[in-house]
């Protein structure tokens, strides 16, 4: 994109779950700024078509990120393409609405595989790949994790029961990768929304949508783009001190809920 600085030139950026919605625009904002970008997505709609910009470039790799083996195919396959990646965004993530009552076992373990065990496998890799490699420079936070979560990691009131356990579950998968990885020069943080107005969120019931809105401050759904800068900032190289954290992005909903107006 014209005017857009190419500060990523030279990067490598692996993002999951980049064909559509919060992924597909991280995807978007790295390739703009020149990165080389890996959209490991089990659905290979292009998330980008209209990128036109010479120096930049989007590969797309069909994987399963609940399934190891398509995990370690893929990732192997950015390595000898591009090597250790720099950055590594876990956006992959499924919601299905189901109550504890309703869901059976698989929906359970569907969840959590994809919101839970795949940013563990890519995580894995990641920090088993730094470690084997002695050229790697470890002495400062150079490389970056950002997990995506979401308000539901932190409150049952914004989400079905599975997906608030693999969220939460994610958050605190955040802060011990973050300690055991300092070593190895990565930074693992994550990036919270709140409503988000994505392919994804277009099945949701309108009136569930709506309690969402009107208990926020920010009384309306938030844009992908405004999760994604807040992704890229956590990503920015100049963020050397960074990590074990969780910005929200929420328009306020996790501050609490707005009285109303006497
Ligand atoms: N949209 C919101 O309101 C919202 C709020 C909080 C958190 N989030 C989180 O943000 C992330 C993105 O959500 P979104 O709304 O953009 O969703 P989306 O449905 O628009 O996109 C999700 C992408 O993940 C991919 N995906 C799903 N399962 C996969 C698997 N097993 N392997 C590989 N790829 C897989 C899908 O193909 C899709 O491209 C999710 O982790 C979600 O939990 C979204």
């Amino acid at each position: 994109m014209a005017g857009r600085s190419q500060d990523w030139l030279g990067k490598t950026v692996v993002v999951t779950g980049g064909s559509s919605g919060i992924g597909a625009q991280v995807v978007r904002q790295f390739a703009e700024r020149g990165a080389t970008v890996f959209n490991l997505d089990r659905d290979l709609r292009h998330p980008s078509d209209d990128l036109n910009n010479s120096g930049s470039s989007i590969v797309q790799i069909a994987t399963d990120v609940s399934d190891p083996e398509s995990v370690l195919k893929a990732l192997e396959h950015v390595r000898s393409a591009a090597g250790i990646p720099d950055v590594l965004v876990n956006a992959a993530g499924i919601y299905p609405s189901h109550t504890l009552v309703t869901m059976e076992d698989e929906n359970w373990s569907d969840v959590l595989n994809v919101n839970l065990r795949g940013p563990f496998l890519t995580m894995r890799w990641l920090a088993r790949a730094v470690s084997g490699d002695h050229a790697v420079d470890r002495s400062n936070l150079n490389r970056r994790v950002i997990n995506i979560s979401s308000g539901a990691a932190r409150t049952g009131r914004a989400g079905a029961g599975h997906y608030c356990a693999s969220k939460a579950g994610l958050e605190m998968l955040t802060k011990v990768a973050a300690l055991e990885f300092a070593d190895l020069g990565i930074a693992v943080n994550g990036v919270a929304p709140g409503l988000i107005a994505t392919p994804g969120t277009a099945d949701l019931s309108p009136d569930f949508c709506e309690i969402l809105v009107q208990g926020q401050p920010v009384h309306r759904f938030g844009e992908s783009d405004e999760v994604a800068r807040a992704t890229l900032f956590l990503a920015d190289p100049a963020t050397t001190f960074i990590t074990g954290t969780v910005i929200d992005v929420d328009g306020g909903f996790m501050a609490g809920r707005p009285l109303p107006v006497a």
